[in-house]
């Protein structure tokens, strides 16, 4: 039986210390490693899921967020399917940023129709006590710049982490219909649940 799974690629924006790297760690290997070193250019992880009864490879590309790293990491955002707007709770001025990085995201990856575009937000850290950010104003900031969905997250204990992604999928399938991605994946299964058809024999 040949099954299809589409090739989607996301995309992690946001200020350098957001989280980003650890989102997409927690998200495909499960780890959350609290030192971890900042990300220069961009890297990406791979990782196969069904998202309502319709399998996934999901390409997800994670970015450098400091402002020195911008020309290493502005060439990867072409061919996005989604970007994931990424801030943290307890750091108002990421939040104040997201502007920007939409601002950037849509220039750089040349989006024709930025209010159609699959973006979601992300308010990382949501373990960390001291908000700076409340969820009422992220809200707010997502309903009036494009009614993008909104996760607030933690990719310490994993909160929200894989909904998040998740939602990125269904938006993207949302959007439109990726059979233009899809690639055959040749997995020879048998599906038991088929009934064996009566055997005929022809002579
Ligand atoms: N408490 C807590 N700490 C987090 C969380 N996510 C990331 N961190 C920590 O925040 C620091 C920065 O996380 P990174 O994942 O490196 O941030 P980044 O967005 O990839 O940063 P750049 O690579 O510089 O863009 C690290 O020390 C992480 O351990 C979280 O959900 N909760
Ligand atoms: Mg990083």
């Amino acid at each position: 039986m040949m099954s299809k799974s589409a090739l989607l690629k996301v995309i992690l924006l946001g200020d350098g210390g957001v989280g980003k790297s650890s989102l997409m760690n927690r998200y495909v290997t499960n780890k959350f490693d609290s030192h971890l070193f900042h990300t220069i250019g961009v890297e990406f992880l791979n990782k196969e899921l069904e998202v309502d009864g319709r399998r996934v490879t999901l390409q997800i590309w994670d970015t450098a967020g400091q402002e020195r790293f911008r020309s290493l990491r502005t060439p990867f955002y072409r061919g996005s399917d989604c970007c994931l707007l990424t801030f943290s709770l307890d750091d108002g001025q990421s939040f104040q940023n997201l502007a920007n990085w939409k601002k950037e995201f849509t220039y750089y990856a040349d989006i024709k129709d930025p209010d159609s575009f699959p973006f979601v937000v992300l308010g990382n850290k949501l373990d960390i006590p001291e908000r700076q950010v409340s969820g009422e104003d992220a809200r707010k900031w997502c309903r009036e710049n494009g009614g993008h969905p909104y996760f607030e997250t933690s990719a310490k204990d994993a909160t929200n982490v894989a909904s998040a992604f998740e939602e990125a999928v269904r938006r993207i399938q949302a959007t439109d219909d990726r059979d233009g991605h899809l690639i055959n994946t040749d997995t020879n299964t048998v599906d038991l649940q088929r009934k064996s058809q009566p055997q005929h024999s022809c002579c």
